[in-house]
């Protein structure tokens, strides 16, 4: 038997330090960078808010589509490090470039502050996001599988251990940097003029893909390197091409069936590529189901984002996930499966993953309610086959109005009757009626004729001061907004004469009285659903997949999660049920059906251990003990020779 004993601390070998902090570097660089895109397309690059995020969403879903291609370049062409050290090189370029996009200075010739050549600063960002894509997606499959590849076959414990960590240093990174680039945007910087300073924005996680790179050089004198086995993908599809083909020619059924579909390239393909293609085929079966997950789980970050149900801090649910992560990653390791087994529960990784499915569902469940009490507190808006009526009574008495034969209406002096405005939950709106006799100036507002209304106005929530003017007469108020309140203000024509006294507040629609509190299950319920599913994926994947395509498989995995992104454009575009709560009950119903779906198909998934398959597959080929042995140490003098030449301690036993 032959082990190797590589440099190891506390059980762990050395080589992951170098792994799990280039992880978190390159984590800190993607997400630190996305925090601050879209504000970059919308107030640098001055793009509508359905362009910006049409476009950004597009970016997010090519980062995971490349996985594919470094999975295939890693596992038929280059081996994992050489494709991490190039596709990080790109990465990097990438970061740079988006960067240097940012520069307002290059092209703001009229030092107006502005850049006076948009094309410019558009090409070199869309070159910079493409080069991002590339590298970020195609060493993530790469990174996961090379990690796992550092570990021995007695340290399996440390090995699910280190896909914990791994996800731990994955949400360090994304909280650090989504904390911190947005302030970076904030501050003012210029060569000419001073402008808010996307080049330190998008420069400082430039800075850590560099360092990321430089990190996972520094260690490469330790890692166990597996080299690729010839261009294994094309091998893999001209054999599944060649089994289907071969079906079809045999398809009378004077011929006997075979056990497996894989099994008709018997003719022309060795054993073992036969018996790896069927172990690869039978875990991406049981993707099938699985991007359901990731569309609530994006959905829920999408509708944090844009409803406001985070009471207008659209960014929290960037943070609250991986706060909750690092948290939970160690309770659930430490303390909750150990518990779990403890009580003889056989708590299977697929297992893991169904209930983390149902989490995420009853998150879902939790978000419905919490909207059902949002909506009580929200007036009624009129259906489609009815119309809404306002009539705000500026004479100074009561009026009685007649709006149809048989009703009337009574407004005071200065009232409002009925409402119409339908806005977003999160914000504040107001809406100023002049009854003065001249044109007025507000704060912040166009002015206002006599008689007429401002539209309604957007502002942010706690006490605001408004400024009235007219010419050299002026009164100063202020009032306190609550969110999710929309007012009317109507201004008398005594206005100036008794300081703003008389202005009149009428609340439209009252201020959101639901704690935010309530959303604290849904984080919670998400984020454990997350660790449950994600975090044990990540190992699932690795763990299942023969030797020569653990990096394809872990693309498989994250291809479950651009599946997911896409369907959340679809559902997107699709439109959405008149009532938000039963949005989230469907999307709840969905995940419980699919987890139900997923659930059986695990039942009849049996778990493998890919390294006995390949030697059983081995021995039945013929391939003698002896055979085997003079392969192995064939084999051990090559490792050998080229451990001896890294400087790593080997040992055989
Ligand atoms: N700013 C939100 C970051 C969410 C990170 C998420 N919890 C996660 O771990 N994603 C996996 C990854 O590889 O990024």
């Amino acid at each position: 038997m032959l082990v190797y004993l590589t440099a190891e601390c506390c059980g762990y070998p050395i080589s992951i330090f170098f792994i799990v902090v280039n992880e978190f570097c390159e984590r800190f660089s993607y997400y630190g960078m996305r925090a601050v895109l879209v504000l970059y397309f919308r107030y640098f690059l001055l793009w509508d808010d359905d362009l910006a995020t049409s476009i950004y969403h597009a970016f997010v879903a090519l980062c995971y589509l490349t996985p594919i291609l470094g999975a295939i370049i890693a596992d038929s062409w280059l081996g994992k490090f050489k494709t991490i050290i190039y596709l990080s090189i790109v990465y990097a370029i990438g970061q740079v470039t988006m960067a240097i996009s940012t520069i307002h200075d290059i092209t703001d010739a009229n030092r107006d502050g502005t850049p006076d050549n948009f094309t410019f600063h558009i090409a070199l960002s869309m070159l910079g996001l493409i080069l991002i894509a590339l590298g970020t997606g195609g060493i993530k499959p790469c990174v996961a599988a090379f990690g796992g590849d550092q570990f021995q076959e007695h340290q399996s414990r440390q090995l699910n251990t280190f896909f914990s960590v791994f996800y731990l240093c994955i949400n360090a990174g994304s909280l650090l940097s989504t904390l911190i680039t947005p302030v970076l945007r904030a501050q003012e910087c210029g060569i000419h003029t001073q402008q808010q300073c996307y080049p330190l924005a998008f420069g400082v996680p430039a800075v850590l893909m560099v360092i990321s790179l430089v990190v996972f050089i520094a260690g490469s004198g330790m890692y166990v390197k597996t080299d690729p086995e010839g261009n294994i993908m094309w091998s893999v599809c001209k054999c599944i091409g060649f089994a289907i083909k071969n079906r079809f020619r045999h398809r009378s059924s004077s011929y006997p069936k075979r056990e497996h579909w894989m099994d008709w390239a018997n003719e022309k393909y060795d054993k073992l590529l036969i018996a790896q293609i069927k172990m690869v085929l039978k875990v991406l079966f049981l993707y099938i189901p699985l991007p359901m997950f990731w569309t609530l789980f994006d959905q829920k970050v999408s509708i944090c984002h844009f409803s406001g149900l985070l009471g207008g801090l659209p960014d929290q649910m960037q943070t609250v996930n991986p706060i909750l992560i690092l948290t939970l990653v160690p309770i659930m390791d430490r303390l909750i499966f150990p518990l779990i087994q403890k009580c003889g529960l056989n708590f299977s990784p697929l297992k893991r993953m169904t209930v983390g499915m149902l989490f995420a569902a009853m998150a879902f469940v939790s978000a419905a309610l919490v909207q059902i009490e949002i909506d009580k507190t929200l007036p009624n808006f009129p259906s489609s086959s009815e119309s809404q009526l306002k009539v705000v009574n500026t004479y100074s008495t009561t009026l009685n109005v007649t709006i149809s034969p048989n009703e009337h209406l009574l407004i005071e002096s200065f009232g409002v009757q009925l409402h119409t405005s339908k806005h977003t939950y999160s914000t504040i709106s107001c809406m100023f009626v002049n009854g003065y006799t001249a044109d007025l100036n507000i704060t912040n507002l166009d002015s206002i004729e006599p008689s007429a209304t401002t539209n309604y106005t957007l502002v942010n929530q706690g006490k605001r001061d408004f400024v009235l003017r007219h010419g050299e007469q002026w009164c100063e108020f202020s009032r306190k907004f609550g969110f999710g309140a929309s007012y009317t203000f109507l201004i008398p024509s005594t206005v100036f004469s008794d300081d703003c006294e008389s202005i009149t507040e009428v609340e439209d629609m009252k201020p959101n009285s639901v704690h935010m509190a309530l959303q604290i299950p849904q984080y919670f319920l998400i984020t454990t659903g997350e660790v449950m599913f994600s975090v044990t994926g990540l190992q699932f994947s690795y763990s299942q997949a023969p030797k020569n395509m653990k990096s394809v498989l872990q693309a498989g995995w994250l291809c479950t999660n651009a599946v997911g992104n896409i369907i959340v454009l679809i559902v997107a575009e699709l439109g959405k049920l008149p009532k938000q709560w039963a949005e989230y009950l469907l999307f709840a119903s969905l995940l419980v059906a699919v987890s139900i779906i997923f659930s059986i198909m695990a039942y009849f998934y049996t778990y493998i251990d890919p390294a006995e398959i390949e030697a059983q597959v081995r021995k039945e080929q013929g391939l003698e003990p002896e055979e085997m042995e003079k392969e192995t140490l064939e084999m051990e003098e090559k490792d050998e020779d080229q451990k001896n030449e890294q400087g790593v301690k080997q040992t055989k036993i």
